[in-house]
């Protein structure tokens, strides 16, 4: 049986990218402390401001980013898979940021890079207001990458709403998605669990999402609960609200098992949209 230890951490994070790297370290070399050897931090854990301007002008290029630079230190000293969830980057030929997801490895090296393709533009009920893509460039690619205990999708936050994304990873043989959130404290109350869950369920995978959490610059509230998900549909781990970090065991056969069971990824059909069987059988 291969059993994989993940964790999610959960901080949160504020505006000082050196205070925010201070908090999350002691919980990285804890989580690794404990067994974990695959550790996911949530999106922007580098910095969170309300303004854009703010963002704006704190990122910077990836070649210059500390953040990223000190994350792959320790990943190396610690000898741990690290996927940081995202940073907020400044990038070469545009004036918008990108939101870029990292897999380093446990020797430092950056193994995979991805950049989240759905903007969150979008007016919630409260009144609150996102226009991610003001601020950022959507990426426009996706790849699956192996590991030694599995091979893994990575997407980030509002990517999780787009079930057509995990599919596809899915089908391109997915044994564990990502999906690193900043999630808002009132879609994650409504939606959160049950999207993550379904994520897991309908594509026979784990589901690993490290969250930011609490009160943030300006006063935007973000929702926590960090969630490891398996493929047959429990939460393994669930962080709460406070910051912190989770860790559980991910038992690869679970995989085989829950496919086995329900078989509905190869189960799955093309079909016309639109025409209804009458009409088929009229023709
Ligand atoms: O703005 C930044 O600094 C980094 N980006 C984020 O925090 C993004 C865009 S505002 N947050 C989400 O996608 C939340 C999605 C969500 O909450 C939902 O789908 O309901």
């Amino acid at each position: 049986m291969t059993s994989v230890r993940a964790a999610c951490i959960q901080p949160n994070t504020g505006t000082d990218w050196e205070a925010n790297l201070a908090a999350n370290r002691p919980r990285i070399e804890d989580a690794a402390k404990d067994g974990a050897i695959f550790v996911q931090t949530p999106e922007v854990t580098n910095f969170i401001f309300r303004r854009r301007r703010d963002t704006m002008e704190a990122a910077r290029l990836e070649e210059d980013d500390p953040s990223l630079a000190a994350y792959r230190d320790l990943a190396a000293k610690l000898g741990v898979w690290l996927n940081i969830g995202s940073l907020a980057l400044k990038t070469a030929g545009d004036d918008r940021l990108v939101n870029r997801s990292f897999l380093i490895a446990p020797d430092g090296a950056i193994a995979n890079r991805y950049e989240k393709i759905h903007m969150f533009d979008v007016d919630l009920p409260s009144g609150e207001s996102f226009k991610e893509s003001k601020a950022y460039r959507p990426g426009a690619s996706v790849n699956v990458v192996d590991l030694p205990f599995g091979r893994l999708g990575m997407t980030i936050c509002y990517d999780m709403r787009f079930p057509h994304l995990y599919r596809d990873l899915a089908k391109a043989g997915a044994d564990i998605l990502t999906m690193p959130s900043a999630f808002t404290a009132e879609t994650g109350k409504a939606h959160w669990h049950v999207l993550l869950r379904a994520r897991a369920i309908e594509n026979g995978c784990f589901v690993i999402a490290a969250a930011q959490t609490g009160e943030h610059d300006g006063g935007r509230q973000t929702y926590g609960h960090s969630l490891i998900v398996a493929p047959w549909g429990e939460v393994l781990a669930d962080a709460g609200e406070e910051p912190g970090w989770v860790a559980a065991d991910l038992d690869m056969e679970k995989i085989e098992k829950a496919r086995r069971a329900v078989p509905s990824l190869s189960n799955d059909r093309p079909y016309d949209l639109g025409r209804t069987a009458a009409t088929q059988a009229a023709e």
